[in-house]
């Protein structure tokens, strides 16, 4: 089944009774306190487990010769009624080994018989009772599918109470005490439910009072109440209550109502008259009644008041989880047929619709006709020119319940005009499968014909506003249009501004326009291999990032130079000596594996920047294989020294180069066809693949790896993607 399904009904069930759940949980806090505080009077016999009724039963007669009624509450108070030796009304609680009084039983409070009229039937006598009766058993059905919910999130059973990702408050605490008190709340809703159903007559069969045969009655031989068998073996706290014979004639008796039945007891010879054990029913709402109230142990009735605590919380929190859902759906200003940018967004809980409002806010200040639609909603766009794809992950690795059907769909309206797509995915790395759904979608629309990759998939883990940020500037630069997204909670982040010095500049005009930069930081800076360089060329808010390979300490960057690129632009025009201000962007998804037995690099072009870092930081010599594209042999020279040097020092285990405008013309993908099986076993022995460059290259490069992963791994390509074990950075 579903999570929706189990979702809904909790929602719906949460809905239907929460008026009267708060009721019912208000006054039942109250109500708990009712035993604790009965508890603290000092009538308490602490020994009635050990009490035998031939022990008691002599002693209380003796002194209270006119006793008709004994009974023992769920307090282990013992009461006595009837007249004293003075012949004086009695009733006291009293000590049932030697008789002594040690109270007199006070009026009942007003304000807890107030609270249990209202916590029972509202004062609406019958009426109330079955809708109090009704509110129990949807608390009863609430907790199971709550119970349904928590095992589905938490993976399974098993892992009931391991660790949970904090998402907000409402949601982390509405599962952290769910679990907790789930146990009591069920109890408290199913005894509820039971006490219902036996007062409507719906289970249960009335108590029977013991049949005597007074034609059978003996009249000897006369015994002392201590040497009835029935009474030395019954103990007191097997006792509800006891009527004392009325005369002393034989034909008036006992009658013993114990926990399990009634007996009733011959007061001349003890015989036993008759016997009558109580039907399943009847103990069960006894059970039900001590487990409801709390009136048979202090601390149950402090659990059930934390717990009905609890009830009210999760009223609130669910309704603060349900009001963030709702809140976070929009109302499109166009329409679907009319929107140049579409923003398909995958969400269970609503925060990537947050996430999507704000994209939509700055292209609609920007002019754009732009619409937020669900994946399952997706459909044909006729003016659409831009998918931007936002999507959480859930379950399993698996879609939100809003983009469940978006794959059929998907294949269903293929769109008329070429769509440049974007995907972010979101996701958190609490989970093993990190955004694996974004992955999936993104391959399944890298294999449509009309949809062209502007840019690489890019995450976002636990709702950062930096990784979003630095997803909008990339989509920014492709798009040409500003994605202003910074936040309060993102402030201006040229805060990290570094000056670096321009240490060598390299170009030459038989690289195809490539060149290579070096670069120092003026202060010590914490970087590595695979993060990436924003340049400012312009000094105001334009942006370029550049993938940093570190060698000897220096940032190594790789260009092309474009007409008119901004970015190429500025840093070909740069000599040795020059100052400039940049600053480092954390890229730590696309960092060197340290921990991984064996690494694939795959590169084209400018993206075997970070590899040249990585592979010169390779000390620990761990197998590595580079699998690099140029156009010709003369973009190959920039790197070829450096290359071979690892090669030799054994950094680099192999080394494959191919070349476009050159015989045989080859693109790494022609390099990666003939060397599959060294990519599975890669993959099937936890090592990694890394690809960097563009996304032409990155698209052929990820069809191979899904044959691969369908003919020979053990996983699909987006288990590998999520799991980190397939690395890209491509623009
Ligand atoms: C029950 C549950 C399961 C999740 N499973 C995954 C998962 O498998 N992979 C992942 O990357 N994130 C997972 N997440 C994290 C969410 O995808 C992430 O918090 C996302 O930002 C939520 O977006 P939303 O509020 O739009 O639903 C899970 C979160 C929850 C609460």
């Amino acid at each position: 089944m579903t999570i929706s399904i189990w979702r809904y009904s909790h929602l719906a069930l949460a809905v239907s009774s929460f008026i009267l759940l708060t009721l019912a949980a208000v006054t039942g806090v109250i109500l708990a306190f009712q035993p604790v505080a009965e508890k603290l009077q000092p009538y308490r016999a602490d020994n009635i487990n050990q009490i035998t009724l031939a022990q008691s039963i002599p002693v209380l007669r003796k002194m209270y010769p006119g006793i008709s009624q004994l009974t023992v509450d769920a307090n282990h108070f013992v009461q006595v009624k009837g007249s004293d030796a003075q012949g004086k009304k009695l009733l006291a609680f009293i000590d049932p080994q030697n008789g002594a009084i040690l109270g007199t039983p006070g009026k009942k409070s007003d304000f807890f018989e107030w609270v249990t009229a209202l916590h029972r039937s509202l004062f609406l006598h019958e009426t109330g009772r079955f809708f109090i009766g009704l509110t129990a058993f949807l608390l009863l059905l609430i907790t199971i599918s709550g119970t349904a919910l928590i095992i589905q999130r938490q993976r399974g059973l098993k892992r009931f109470f391991t660790r949970i990702a904090r998402d907000n408050f409402a949601q982390y605490y509405h599962v952290v005490l769910g679990r907790w008190s789930l146990i009591p709340i069920f109890i408290i809703a199913l005894s509820g439910t039971y006490l219902s159903l036996a007062r409507f007559g719906l289970i249960g069969t009335p108590e029977k009072s013991p049949k005597i045969d007074f034609a059978a009655i003996r009249m000897k031989p006369l015994k002392n109440a201590s040497d009835f068998d029935v009474f030395k073996q019954t103990k007191l706290s097997e006792v509800e209550s006891i009527e004392f014979p009325f005369s002393e004639d034989a034909e008036d008796y006992y009658t013993l109502k114990l926990k399990i039945g009634e007996v009733a007891v011959n007061q001349v010879t003890g015989d036993i008259l008759s016997e009558v054990k109580y039907p399943t029913a009847v103990l069960l709402t006894n059970l039900s009644l001590n487990l409801h109230t709390g009136r048979a142990s202090g601390i149950w009735a402090i659990i059930l008041a934390v717990a009905s605590a609890n009830i009210l919380f999760f009223i609130y929190s669910g309704f603060a989880i349900t009001w963030k859902r709702l809140s976070n759906r929009t109302k499109n200003k166009y329409k679907a047929n009319e929107s140049r940018f579409v923003i398909l967004v995958g969400s269970e809980n609503g925060s990537t619709f947050g996430f999507a409002k704000t994209v939509q806010k700055q292209l609609l200040k920007a002019g754009e006709r732009s619409i937020i639609v669900e994946l399952d909603r997706y459909t044909v766009f006729p003016e659409a020119e831009h998918f931007l794809i936002l999507t959480a992950t859930y379950g399993l690795g698996d879609a939100p319940t809003n983009a469940r059907r978006f794959t059929d769909l998907l294949q269903q309206h293929p769109q008329p005009k070429a769509i440049k797509y974007a995907v972010l995915g979101f996701g958190s790395h609490a989970y093993p499968d990190f955004c694996k759904f974004a992955f999936e979608v993104n391959y399944l629309l890298s294999q449509q014909a009309w949809a062209k990759p502007l840019i690489d998939i890019h995450t976002v883990n636990d709702k950062s506003p930096d990784d979003f940020a630095l997803w909008a500037e990339a989509w920014s630069q492709q798009a040409g249009i500003k994605l202003d997204v910074t936040t309060q909670a993102n402030p201006v982040k040229h805060r990290d501004m570094q000056q670096l010095t321009v240490t060598t500049i390299n170009h030459t005009n038989d690289t195809n326009g490539v060149f290579t930069v070096t670069l120092k930081p003026k202060r010590k800076v914490i970087v590595t291999s695979g993060d990436l360089l924003a340049i400012y060329p312009t000094g105001d808010y334009h942006e370029r990032l550049y993938s940093i390979g570190i060698i000897n300490e220096e940032i190594h960057l790789s260009v092309r130079l474009y007409p008119g690129g901004l970015g190429s632009g500025f840093l070909h025009s740069l000599k040795a000596g020059n100052i400039i201000n940049a600053r480092i962007v954390n890229n730590s998804h696309f960092y060197f594996p340290v921990k991984a037995p064996e690494v694939i690099m795959i590169s084209n072009g400018t993206g075997i920047a970070p590899f040249l870092g990585m592979i010169n930081q390779n000390i620990q010599k761990k197998p590595c294989h580079l699998y690099c594209g140029f156009r010709d042999s003369s973009s190959y020279q920039l790197y070829q020294n450096l290359l071979e040097e690892s090669h030799a020092d054994g950094k680099l285990s192999k080394l494959h180069t191919a070349f476009s405008r050159e015989d045989p013309k080859q693109y790494v993908g022609h390099l990666l066809a003939t060397d599959t099986d060294l990519i599975a076993d890669v993959l099937n022995n936890d090592g990694v693949v890394m690809i960097c460059g563009s996304l032409s290259m990155q698209k052929d490069v990820m069809e191979l790896l899904e044959t691969v992963c369908q003919t020979k791994t053990d996983n699909d390509l987006s288990f590998y993607q999520s799991h980190d074990r397939i690395r890209s950075d491509c623009y």
